[in-house]
């Protein structure tokens, strides 16, 4: 029998990958939902429906009418800054709709497949973070993701947590971009960009979450997965590596550290997450960073 799959975020840039490649594969029936219309209507073997998840009405209305086996929630308020200054809103989605999604998941015998992130941690360390590390967020954002990885815990069954780091790859229109769209953009208009030297990360290419996802809805355990690119380095050394494989100008790129930056949010110096679990069980195989920036910019 064909699997019943709901994308909730399939308009964000993670949600719509999930959804285009699921729904290329004869074995699911996907469903894609966010707050706004289908940002690219007629694109893909799919149904869409726009519901705010955060209202309790609409949420279960999408349950009733679409009666999913697996939902794939990869909708949040996803940038920082913004969350730090709007608590209230950032609450709502990332911790209470996922509270409710995760009641709704076990009410209904579907596996919950949600999407967290690396600023769980607090970064104090110079060694790639197990899914075994005790999480301590440094900022509001973080904080709300633990709480949310924690109610489907608490709730759940039948679930798996896919922590991601730096998604990067090729943005629809609306989407927001990642930090090597944006170095490629401003070394190809001979402009340069700061970027810090100081912070530690295991970029993820979007096409990897996707293959990660996909591997998690067919696993039968429940955790915590680290789903991202298995090199860990600072954001200077992702640019020079976006300059070395477009050819661009290095030289406009200058690194600075985080003081220099003067970033409002505190950010974790070093995240870099470790996959040894997500291959040793999935046989989750991402691809190298010079690869993912090569199918990025279609080289
Ligand atoms: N991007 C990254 O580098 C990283 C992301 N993550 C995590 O991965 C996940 C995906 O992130 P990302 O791809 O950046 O997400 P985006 O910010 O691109 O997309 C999130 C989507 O959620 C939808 N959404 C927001 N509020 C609601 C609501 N109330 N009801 C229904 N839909 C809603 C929005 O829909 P609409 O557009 O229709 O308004 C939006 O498109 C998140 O959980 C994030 O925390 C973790 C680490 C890194
Ligand atoms: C815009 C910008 C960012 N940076 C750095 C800051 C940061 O370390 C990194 C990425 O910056 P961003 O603002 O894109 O993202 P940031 O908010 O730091 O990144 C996070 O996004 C959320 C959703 C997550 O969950 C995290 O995993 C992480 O990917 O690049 C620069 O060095 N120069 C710049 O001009």
């Amino acid at each position: 029998m064909k699997k019943k799959v709901l994308v909730i975020g399939a308009n964000g840039f993670t949600g719509r990958r999930i959804l285009n490649d699921l729904s290329r594969n004869d074995e699911y029936i996907v469903t894609g939902c966010s707050l706004h219309d289908d940002i690219a209507p007629d694109s893909g073997n799919y149904r869409f429906i726009s519901a705010d998840i955060c209202q309790m009405g609409e949420q279960s209305a999408l349950f009733r009418e679409v009666r999913p086996n697996i939902v794939i929630n990869t909708s949040a308020l996803s940038v920082p800054d913004y969350c730090e200054a709007h608590r209230d809103e950032a609450d709502s989605i990332n911790v209470n709709a996922v509270g409710q999604l995760a009641f709704r998941c076990e009410a209904s015998a579907a596996r919950f497949i949600h999407l967290s992130t690396d600023f769980v941690f607090n970064g104090d360390t110079g060694q790639l973070y197990t899914e075994e590390d005790t999480p301590d967020p440094v900022n509001y954002y973080g904080a709300t993701k633990l709480k949310g990885e924690k109610r489907v815990a608490e709730l759940c069954s039948n679930y798996a947590i896919a922590r991601v780091v730096v998604v990067y790859g090729a943005a629809l229109p609306g989407q927001h971009g990642n930090i090597l769209q944006l170095v490629a953009n401003r070394l190809r208009n001979n402009e340069e960009i700061r970027v810090v030297s100081d912070q530690w990360r295991t970029p993820t290419y979007v096409g990897d979450v996707s293959q990660g996802i996909e591997k998690l809805i067919n696993h039968p355990n429940n955790g915590i997965y680290h789903i991202c690119g298995s090199e860990c380095l600072t954001i200077a050394d992702i640019a020079y590596r976006v300059a070395d494989t477009l050819n661009l100008d290095y030289s406009l790129i200058l690194p600075v550290t985080t003081k220099q930056m003067g970033e409002t949010t505190p950010r974790p110096r070093f995240s870099g997450l470790s996959i040894e679990k997500a291959r040793r069980e999935l046989g989750y195989q991402p691809h190298t960073l010079e690869e993912g920036i090569k199918l990025m910019f279609n080289l």
